[in-house]
């Protein structure tokens, strides 16, 4: 398993994003940094779109993991993959044709990932998802940060990772929506292996430390659901 931490820049100072991401970079930072896309139509919340990304990607070496909560990704997903993003994650509620989309994501060169919303069943996108990269299980409903952590949503975690650990799928298990001190190890006992945190890192005095905090809390509780050492 992993113990990737990734801030959300939805919580971030969009006045001073350069910034905001430098307080998150450096040997124990981020390890990608999650950007919100949001359409107002699929999600109602408007945040930023293909251009801040372009420029983001010029001001950082961290990762961007964009999240795409649009209507329209089939569209629009190659092109975040083509302006650098390392990893563009599509929802299974918006996507037309999620094995092409899967296909020409990674043709342009970047990890392909589908999210879940909190009512959508894992089990009818099992097949879909062995075309991608990473799993994103929304832990709130999109749209907002902020918002508190469903637990129920633990056992779609738990089962995705017994997927993995099976061979079934081949994607990093990605959990998203109030992941904070107090909810990040129930997820990563469950078995996730990325933890999105927007509140928690941009709500606190010290940033780099909150990213810190957070991947030791992960760590140590990997140690005790899965013995074998995480690979960092
Ligand atoms: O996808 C999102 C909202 O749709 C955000 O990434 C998520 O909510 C992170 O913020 P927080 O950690 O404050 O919940």
């Amino acid at each position: 398993m992993a113990s990737l931490i990734a801030p959300s820049i939805l919580s971030a100072d969009f006045a001073h994003l350069a910034d905001e991401i430098a307080a998150v970079t450096g040997p124990e930072g981020a390890d990608w940094l999650h950007v919100d896309v949001m359409d107002n139509h699929f999600v109602p919340n408007l945040t930023l779109g293909l251009p801040v990304v372009q420029s983001l990607r010029a001001a950082t070496e961290v990762p961007l993991d964009c999240h795409l909560m649009i209507e329209d990704p089939d569209r629009w997903a190659v092109g975040y993959a083509e302006a650098g993003a390392h990893n563009v994650t599509v929802h299974a509620e918006a996507v037309r044709d999620p094995i092409s989309v899967a296909l020409d994501i990674k043709a342009a060169g970047a990890r392909a990932g589908l999210s879940l919303k909190p009512n959508t069943p894992l089990d009818d996108w099992v097949e879909a998802l062995r075309e991608y990269d990473t799993l994103l299980v929304m832990t709130v409903e999109p749209g907002f940060g902020g918002q508190s952590f469903m637990p129920e949503m633990l056992d779609k975690v738990r089962r995705a990772r017994t997927m993995v650990d099976t061979g079934h799928l081949t994607v990093v298990v990605q959990v998203d929506g109030g992941i904070n001190a107090d909810t990040v190890a129930a997820a990563a006992e469950a078995g996730a292996d990325c933890f999105v945190a927007g509140s928690a890192v941009y709500g606190a005095a010290d940033p780099l430390r909150a990213v810190a905090a957070l991947r030791r809390t992960v760590l140590q509780a990997q140690a005790v659901t899965d013995p074998a050492p995480s690979a960092g």
